[in-house]
């Protein structure tokens, strides 16, 4: 199966989120009123992402039947209160495709909106073909003005099998925390992976697609560590505890979103580790385009005991404490540092 045309569906739906996500992130970073604690900006940005891609890939793909997991559904939008909200919303969309000329499409209505969205309530599953989808992947980072990213895969027979990540402030240059990089180097990343084909990475803008692949040191001095920026995510004291061990010198570099999945791909920085507090239940779309997007360029992805993530069980992922992710030179005594970690961790409770 070659997915050819599957791919290059993806990457005009996750493109075009892009760029209807960029307006608003514009409109707010722009807007003096905007308070600080308004949500609605993201609210807006996410119901429109989704509603674009669900909308592409039917269009593009020719499919009434296909099965999409997504995060947002439109309940709220169809309470009165919502109306306003989904007047936004539909416009946005439609000023969107309206933008890309190449959609036939007399306007969306509202109603072709909420239906759009509520196309993503699939349960995902191990058999046939799901598409997987995080609208706005790293909400927070998107209030901040940092970094997010519309996060898109399929699934065929409970294994990814392609994934997209758009990321509109990544910069296109390395962001490893040794690395120079100002605030006028240009952003904007696509990274986009098929099995067995590789990861490629081009600009938001469409330059051409360079292959990238995964850091090949076996150095961990030499090897710098991604995180979640929020401290809430992520148990920052657990992957100092980790890095320490393994002998990483850098400091980590915080940011948020599956943009980490991409950054790592294309080698800046060599690990990425992730540890929800207890309880936390990771979804598949908060990994599913990042992973492959990391494994096909070369690199490993696991839970906290080293084995492989499975997305064939539904809308959530069963994991064993964490996420590991690494080149694979690196992984045996990384995998060795977490074990001592978390062994420590768990006698001193
Ligand atoms: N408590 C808790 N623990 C762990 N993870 C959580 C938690 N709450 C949310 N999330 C999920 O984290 C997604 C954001 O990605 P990151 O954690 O990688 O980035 S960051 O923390 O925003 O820096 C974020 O994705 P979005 O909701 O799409 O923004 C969430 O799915
Ligand atoms: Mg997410």
């Amino acid at each position: 199966m070659s997915y050819e045309k599957e791919l290059a569906a993806a990457n005009k739906a996750a493109s075009l989120a892009a760029r209807l996500c960029q307006k608003v992130q514009k409109e707010l970073l722009q807007s003096d009123v905007q308070s600080k604690s308004d949500k609605s900006p993201v609210t807006v940005a996410d119901y429109g992402s989704q509603a674009l891609v669900s909308f592409v890939l039917e269009n593009e793909l020719s499919s009434e039947s296909f099965s999409l997991v997504a995060e947002e559904d439109s309940g709220d939008l169809r309470k009165e209160s919502g109306q306003e909200t989904l007047q936004r919303i539909t416009k946005l969309v439609n000023d969107t495709l309206l933008s890309d000329g190449s959609f036939s499409v007399s306007s969306l209505t509202t109603e072709d909106v909420l239906r759009a969205i509520d196309r993503g309530k699939s349960e995902g599953g191990s058999h046939g073909r799901h598409w997987v989808l995080d609208p706005i992947d790293g909400t927070k980072g998107f209030l901040r003005g940092d970094q997010y990213a519309i996060a898109l895969a399929l699934l065929d027979e409970g294994k990814v099998v392609l994934g997209v990540l758009a990321c509109p402030n990544l910069p296109l240059v390395s962001i490893s925390g040794d690395s120079q990089h100002s605030s006028h180097d240009e952003v904007g990343c696509l990274f986009f992976a098929k099995v067995g084909a590789g990861t490629y990475m081009q600009s938001l803008d469409g330059s051409s697609p360079k292959k990238v692949h995964v850091s090949t040191t076996e150095n961990p001095e030499e090897a710098s560590l991604f995180e979640s920026f929020e401290a809430a995510h992520s148990l920052h004291d657990l992957s100092s505890s980790i890095t320490k061990k393994l002998g990483v010198k850098a400091p980590p570099v915080r940011i948020d979103s599956q943009a980490k999945y991409g950054a790592l791909s294309r080698g800046d920085g060599a690990i990425y580790l992730r540890f929800p507090h207890k309880g936390y239940r990771e979804k598949i779309w908060d990994h599913a385009a990042g992973c492959i997007v990391v494994t096909e360029a070369g690199g490993v992805v696991t839970d906290a005991a080293g084995n492989p993530l499975d997305f064939s069980q539904g809308r959530y992922l069963n994991l064993d404490t964490g996420i590991i992710v690494t080149n694979q030179k690196l992984m045996p005594s990384l995998l060795k540092a977490v074990r001592e970690s978390l062994d420590e961790k768990n006698s001193s409770l």
